[in-house]
């Protein structure tokens, strides 16, 4: 649980032009506090109002379910101190030794007692943009933004954002805009200040803000994505631009993808043991992730075979490239940076074409793998593609380093029927068997079969000739 990192702002402001602002960031002595300097001293204590501001963490990336937990975490343990102002304490004095260290308990009791006693503040969470010292975009900054689309009253804006890829239009809350919104008949406001969304609401619905308000955000944003076209591709080139990012538009999954039926089985197996498997990754003290090496000649259907994986898990897939990597630490950047359930592509490794770059960055990318760094972040897939396994460095190769080994060949008759069924939907032809012997000795490629099959889809007789000469030929 992510509680002891959480960020107090204790901010206190007047009510004129001119805010006095006191900030308490983490916990410090509260003896050490100093109010601001600029304050008018003749400025009226009474007239101070103190919301109370809790900062939502953001430190490296969290996936959405950990924000559900942290929310959870401090509303309960806001609710224990709750107890413990009205009773003796004791859950919140059990709930702190786990997560708090000692000497910093009664700073944090200190804290939460004045927020809950005052009752008729208001109550501010602070949602910033961007992850410390990265230009990636914080996960939960990102489920506010999608959500508060759907709020926006479109007539009051002066920015919009074009969606392409659906031709909608989405529009974006503007700076030091505001957003009024409801949820089980508590009102909210958003703004939006700087690089962070604010979130503020009457101190007294804390718990279920944070309990309840802040998790359907979540939900939301997702359920708004997924309505948008789900998966996405993501195009890395180097560290210190934001990835390219596309929709994966590829309809390719294991039923359509034309390779040996009994591989597809393995590989199926596989993914759902990996899918399955975060208590035994757990019990074996090993980083919840898997990697195929995939090779075989160009066409033969391995990034067909990306898709396929990444439609069955539901992941997006980052493609990395290595040549444009050549240090340590922009390699650890961008690895940290990629969230969980995601697949990290590196196709054609292999090819290049400063070879002590691409070696010394593919060594980087093992101890890596191997390293402690691989157990941030969860649930990913690595997959490396190469046309010629001759050409891989054995450190790849070795047993216990890439999980499966994948080889995508040339089309067999099992594969040619499989995309005779995709493309022109049969399942048997007379002209099958002609196509069963050609295949035996002709190294044809599924993506070659697949662009014969293609040219007379209408008449799969003559489709099914054209083929046959083709192979001939
Ligand atoms: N095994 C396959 N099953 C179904 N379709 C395939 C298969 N292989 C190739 N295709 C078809 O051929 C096209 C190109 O294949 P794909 O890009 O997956 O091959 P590749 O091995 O990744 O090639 P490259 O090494 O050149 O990137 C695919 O879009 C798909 O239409």
């Amino acid at each position: 649980m992510a509680f002891p990192c959480m960020k107090m702002i204790n901010s206190g402001c007047t009510h004129g032009s001119n805010p006095s602002r006191l900030f308490l960031r983490g916990p410090v002595p509260l003896n050490s506090l100093d109010s601001n300097p600029n304050r008018n001293p003749n400025q009226n204590q009474n007239q101070i109002i103190k919301p109370n501001r809790v900062q939502i963490p953001n430190a490296g990336y969290r996936h959405p379910s950990s924000y559900v937990a942290s929310f959870a975490a401090f509303a309960m343990v806001t609710r224990s101190v709750a107890n413990d102002v009205l009773t003796v304490g004791k859950e919140f004095r059990a709930l702190a030794d786990e997560f708090i260290p000692r000497e910093y308990q009664d700073y944090y009791i200190h804290e939460m007692k004045k927020i809950i006693l005052n009752n008729d503040s208001q109550f501010t969470v602070v949602i910033d943009e961007y992850q410390p010292q990265s230009n990636v975009q914080d996960e939960m900054f990102k489920a506010v933004e999608t959500y508060l689309t759907t709020k926006v009253d479109e007539s009051s804006v002066r920015k919009i954002n074009v969606c392409k890829n659906k031709e909608t239009l989405s529009v974006k809350l503007n700076e030091n805009e505001e957003i009024f919104d409801e949820f089980d008949g508590v009102q909210v406001k958003w703004s939006k200040i700087g690089a962070c969304y604010e979130l503020t609401f009457h101190n007294r619905h804390r718990f279920m803000i944070l309990e309840s308000y802040l998790p359907y955000v979540l939900e939301q944003s997702n359920a708004i994505k997924s309505e948008e076209g789900g998966l996405k591709y993501h195009m890395i080139d180097d560290k210190y631009h934001e990835p390219k990012t596309v929709i994966l538009d590829n309809p390719m999954t294991f039923q359509t993808l034309a390779i040996e039926p009994e591989l597809k089985k393995s590989i199926i197996e596989d993914l759902n043991n990996f899918k399955n498997g975060k208590e035994y990754y757990r019990r074996i003290g090993k980083a919840w992730k898997r990697g195929y090496l995939i090779h075989g000649p160009s066409g033969t259907g391995k990034s067909s075979l990306i898709s396929s994986i990444a439609n069955y898990l539901n992941y997006d897939v980052y493609d990395i490239d290595l040549s444009n990597v050549d240090s340590d630490s922009q390699l650890k950047n961008i690895l940290l940076e990629i969230p969980s359930k995601s697949i990290l592509v590196f196709e054609d490794f292999d090819e290049c074409e400063n070879v002590q770059n691409r070696k010394d960055t593919f060594s980087r990318l093992l101890k890596f793998m191997d390293g402690m760094w691989s157990c941030c972040g969860e649930e990913r897939i690595f997959v490396f593609t190469t046309k010629c396994i001759d050409n891989v460095d054995y450190t790849l190769l070795r047993p216990g380093r890439m999980d499966m080994h994948i080889h995508m060949p040339y089309c067999t008759f099992p594969a040619f029927k499989q995309l005779a069924f995709n493309y022109l939907d049969v399942e048997d032809h007379r002209l099958f068997e002609r196509v069963d012997e050609l295949l035996q000795y002709v190294n044809v490629t599924p993506a070659e079969v697949a662009g014969e099959l293609m040219k007379c889809t209408r008449d799969p007789t003559l489709s099914l000739e054209r083929l046959v000469a083709y192979l001939e030929r």
